[in-house]
């Protein structure tokens, strides 16, 4: 592989992490909102029950596109927790 070519994949593996970057934003923006609802009718921030149905969808996709379903638990975790926090926060101020 030369090195035009080795530019050429890690631009494109920059352009894929600005997109995850730009999604995760997006997301949490969406569950900055779940919580302002969640406040109104005083709901419990975390979902065990949802959580556990976004966790599977992540295993099950991931494993359908050939990712390990360690790696995708471990992603949901991190996202998961992030979330909580984020809302958790958000009902602080
Ligand atoms: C966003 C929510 O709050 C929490 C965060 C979740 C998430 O990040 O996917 C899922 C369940 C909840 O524990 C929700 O209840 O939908």
């Amino acid at each position: 592989m030369d090195d035009q070519e080795l530019q050429t994949l890690r631009g494109k593996i920059d352009e894929i992490d600005d997109q995850l970057i730009a999604c995760l934003a997006e997301r949490m923006q969406l569950v900055l909102e779940v919580a302002a609802r969640k406040l109104e009718i005083d709901c419990p921030i975390v979902q065990q029950n949802r959580a556990i149905e976004v966790e599977n969808h992540y295993i099950h996709m991931g494993k359908a596109l050939g990712l390990d379903s360690q790696f995708m638990t471990d992603i949901f975790h991190k996202i998961h927790n992030e979330s909580c926090r984020m809302q958790a926060r958000l009902w602080q101020i």
